[in-house]
């Protein structure tokens, strides 16, 4: 848990690539750091699925992992329906793991504490043209 916070306090640096990903030695030792999430492979990537009550709580969560996406600049793919949201991390230009997975998974275990809103009073206010169609 404290590793964990020591992660979600660090913030993501740009990855260009030219390097190699983590090898699986390395990537054990910082998935110690996010108890929860698992490694799959081809790439090497960080996974976690998460459980919810219904589907608004499913979606309400995919929006906030989002826009901690967007404010990092590292992006997770999410899979999300009823009661359930999958999010994935690895690094593109590498294709595989880098430290900043690792960083995103963390700031993401965070989001867990924060209480439930609802999301529909705030899509009310999308302008028409704003809308997908
Ligand atoms: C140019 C830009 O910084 C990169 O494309 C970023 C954007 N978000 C990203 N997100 C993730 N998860 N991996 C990346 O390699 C990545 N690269």
């Amino acid at each position: 848990m404290a590793a964990q916070q020591e992660l979600a306090g660090k913030s993501c640096e740009p990855c260009r690539g030219g390097i190699p990903p983590m090898d699986r030695a390395m990537a054990e030792s910082y998935l110690v750091q996010v108890p929860g999430w698992t490694i799959k492979p081809d790439p090497d990537r960080l996974e976690r699925d998460y459980r919810f009550s219904d589907f608004r709580e499913a979606q309400h969560f995919a929006m906030r992992v989002g826009d901690l996406c967007e404010a990092e600049g590292h992006h997770a793919e999410i899979l999300y329906g009823w009661g359930h949201c999958t999010v994935t991390f690895w690094t593109h230009k590498i294709k595989g793991l880098h430290p900043n997975d690792f960083i995103m998974a963390a700031k993401v275990e965070g989001l867990m504490d924060e209480p439930y809103a609802p999301v529909s009073d705030s899509m009310g206010d999308v302008s028409p043209t704003a809308r997908r169609v």
